[in-house]
């Protein structure tokens, strides 16, 4: 349903048979989920408990604690999200970045550490099928919008982050083609 609304967002009105394919993709989906747990930090400025990066996947669901500890950034500079009882937090994912062709941005978040308080999150990260590609949208490419990405699945993010820790949006950039 919310795929749905996005791939409207990115298409217009005019919707034909090839978007029933990819909504067919995106029913059938995959889903990894994350558990994490911060443990206080004496000295949190010394340190983060997540580095800067952003998420594999067309959109994550986040359930954070009271805790706060999650910032994203914006404009260079980094923002608190402020937690709200029984609320998701959507990020957009690199996938969505490549699908779109650079519409929509990933969005980069580091999560900091609390002194007095453990924190603990739930992200579950939403993409296509383990077995599809993700790539640019045909449908989004001409000769004025040339395709910016490279073809990306599940086993080129698993080569990418055990080759490398995953930080920034380098995942993104090594998938870039201008
Ligand atoms: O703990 C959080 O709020 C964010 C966790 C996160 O970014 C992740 O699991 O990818
Ligand atoms: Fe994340």
């Amino acid at each position: 349903m919310v795929m749905e609304v996005i791939l409207e967002s990115l298409l217009g009105s005019n919707k034909t048979g090839e978007d029933d394919e990819i909504m067919k993709d995106f029913q059938d989906g995959s889903q990894l989920m994350v558990v994490n747990f911060f443990p206080p930090c004496p000295e949190p400025d010394l340190t983060l408990g997540m580095p800067p990066h952003s998420d594999y996947g067309f959109l994550t669901l986040l359930l954070q604690d009271e805790v706060e500890g999650l910032q994203i950034q914006y404009k260079e500079k980094w923002f608190t999200v402020e937690p709200i009882p029984n609320a998701f937090v959507v990020n957009i994912g690199d996938h969505l970045e490549i699908f779109s062709n650079g519409k929509y941005k990933s969005v980069l978040h580091r999560v900091k550490v609390n002194s007095e308080k453990s924190r603990i999150s739930v992200a579950t990260l939403h993409s296509l099928p383990f077995r599809c590609m993700v790539r640019p949208w045909s449908k989004l490419i001409d000769e004025a919008n040339p395709r910016r990405y490279k073809d990306t699945n599940f086993a080129t993010f698993l080569n990418y982050i055990s080759s490398q820790e995953p930080k920034k949006k380098e995942f993104l950039e090594s998938r870039k083609l201008i």
